[in-house]
């Protein structure tokens, strides 16, 4: 047997063993379509391209595709306090969103309380508010934590956040080892592109350290990573850049876990992936496949990961913020629904889709709808989720699948060698001391908008097809009252709690951070006493001390 046929043959006994969705799986007009197409003949291509659900996963992770699951609608959400967020929540699941992500505002994701100094004016802006687990226990008020897959998007303090979720979990009455979802915590890509670090980056490995080992003991679905890409792309690098350093960064904290003995086949399943689906439809189609078949590759080669859900890549889309405009809002739609349709075609397992409000303000509740109603339209009606990687085999895309997987070995040795011990760990620190990272993805953005300004790269509304009469937006605005009550309610739970627990808490905590000790006990203890993220974070960076970017120019 030649090995398209038994590639095949190794596919479809995958696909017979494996549960599809009822549905019915044709074209608009009722041709009966395959679930996977694949050479007729010998093709050289293919032992790198390989079939959907095998090594080294090109075509995706399942044999069945979307017609065994759909991919995650997990629209990103949260403004103001824990209820109005609550109420967002109620109706994104009510509209058939498959999954909570939660954005917080800005005190919160420096580790900040509502009433520190430093937050004024910002509490409930950019995200919801939370300042202890009682605000986390309204949050999710009404929403069964055991069953709703639940994506919390901060990093800095993401331990404590992540102990305050637990303890809600535990006054709802559901077992903490029975929890699924994902914590971004990913501080590599703080120090390079999104800059909302605690700490020096040794204490926040070591927190994360003593997360993987924590998670893979006793929460084994839950993905306690989400290495992102997309505020690397956000802040202006290349598909390639955004590839290249985000799965560098994965491969440091495959380090970090082995590094502290734990055994790769249990802590990888953990870790998860974020990417950006910009404009260049192509493009970012080629950039999901090569990033499994890359991680696949290195999981497998480089870092001895033997089961397949170690080699796997898994990871969240959201389509570019930075592609929307404020002139001419409405095509806004337009352009998320093509860079939606990227990440479905590059096999997302997870999709946020932007409002078209977003580059003004947070979504108003009509934005935010017709955001979903994007996904489903794409889900439900353009038939695309009935073939797996419809574009596999491409020329082109097979072409751009295999230019971005070089692009991005050529930048992984560079990291590798900026390091003083050939591991990525080594490089990724020292790229981020040198201000390596910053200046290349300056470059790159500096690079694009020269390109604008010249006319060579286009944007509608921008610097072509100007001239649309527009009727402002309503945008959502967050009342300075939210800040005056967040304080109010801070203030009383402060003030009735049980502040000689409060303190204990805190002082194991530090006694914890001066040993060997996983510090996650202590932290959940902090939190189940009702300690704020303030007091816990402040408490810590007395300890550990803050962190200055070296200043580059
Ligand atoms: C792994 C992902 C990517 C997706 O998880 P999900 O639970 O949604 O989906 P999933 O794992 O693909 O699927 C759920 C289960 O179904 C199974 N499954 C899926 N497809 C299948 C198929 N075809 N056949 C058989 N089983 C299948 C999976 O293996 C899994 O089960 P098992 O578990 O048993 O295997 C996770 O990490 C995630 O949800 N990430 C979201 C991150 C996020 O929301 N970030 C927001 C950032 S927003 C931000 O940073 C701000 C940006 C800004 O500034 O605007």
């Amino acid at each position: 047997m030649d090995e398209i046929t038994a590639g095949r043959a190794r596919w479809q006994a995958r696909y017979d063993a494996s549960r599809v969705r009822d549905g019915e799986f044709t074209t608009l007009s009722g041709l009966e379509v395959e679930p996977v197409y694949g050479p007729a003949a010998p093709d050289p291509r293919f032992e790198r391209i390989g079939w959907p659900g095998e090594f080294p996963f090109t075509r995706g992770l399942y044999a069945t595709g979307y017609r065994g699951k759909p991919w995650t609608i997990r629209q990103f959400a949260g403004f103001g306090n824990a209820r109005q967020t609550n109420e967002r929540y109620k109706m994104i699941l009510s509209a058939g969103g498959g999954g909570l992500s939660v954005a917080f505002d800005m005190p919160t994701l420096m580790g900040r309380d509502s009433d520190d100094p430093r937050a004024l004016g910002e509490v409930g802006h950019c995200g919801v508010a939370i300042d202890s687990a009682a605000d986390m226990d309204e949050l999710f008020e009404g929403i069964p934590l055991g069953d709703v897959t639940t994506s919390m998007t901060i990093s800095g303090p993401a331990i404590p956040i992540f102990c305050m979720y637990l303890v809600a979990a535990e006054r709802q009455g559901v077992p903490i080892g029975s929890l699924d979802g994902t914590l971004q915590t990913d501080i590599f890509k703080e120090y390079i592109a999104q800059k909302e670090w605690l700490f020096p980056p040794n204490p926040h490995l070591r927190l994360i350290g003593d997360l993987m080992e924590f998670c893979a003991a006793e929460i084994p679905a839950y993905k306690p990573l989400s290495v992102s890409g997309y505020h690397i792309r956000e802040a202006g690098s290349t598909a390639a850049q955004e590839l290249a350093f985000t799965l560098a960064d994965g491969f440091g904290y495959v380090e970090l876990g082995l590094s502290r003995g734990l055994d790769v086949d249990r802590f990888a399943p953990g870790l998860s992936f974020f990417f950006d689906a910009h404009i260049d439809f192509f493009e970012e189609i080629a950039k999901f496949r090569a990033a499994r078949r890359i991680w696949a590759r290195w999981m497998r080669d480089v870092y001895g990961a033997k089961s397949e859900k170690a080699q796997w890549l898994r990871f969240h889309t959201q389509t570019a913020g930075v592609s929307l405009t404020a002139q001419q809002p409405d095509n806004n739609i337009v352009r998320t629904a093509v860079e939606a349709l990227a990440a479905v075609l590059g096999g997302t397992n997870s999709l946020h889709t932007n409002a078209l409000d977003e580059v003004l303000a947070l979504p108003s509740a009509k934005a935010a709808e017709i955001a979903l109603r994007t996904q489903q339209v794409i889900m439900e009606e353009t038939e695309v989720a009935n073939v797996v990687d419809p574009l596999g085999g491409s020329w082109y895309v097979e072409a751009l699948t295999d230019r971005l997987e070089a692009e991005a070995e050529a930048i992984f040795t560079k990291i590798r060698e900026m390091g003083t011990d050939g591991t990525m760990t080594s490089g990724i620190l020292r790229g981020i001391e040198d201000g390596w990272f910053m200046s290349e993805i300056a470059e790159a953005a500096f690079d694009y908008q020269r390109k604008l300004e010249k006319g060579e790269k286009k944007i509608v509304g921008v610097n072509c097809h100007t001239g649309t009469v527009e009727e402002p937006l309503e945008i959502l605005r967050i009342s300075h009252e939210v800040e005056v009550e967040q304080k109010r309610v801070l203030a009383e739970r402060r003030a009735t709690r049980d502040q000689a627990a409060v303190d204990v808490a805190l002082a194991r905590m530090i006694e914890a951070a001066r040993s060997d000790a996983n510090m996650i006990g202590p932290i959940l203890e902090a939190c189940r006493a009702e300690a704020t993220l303030g007091e816990i974070c402040g408490a810590l960076r007395d300890e550990w001390g803050d962190y200055m970017e070296p200043p580059r120019f």
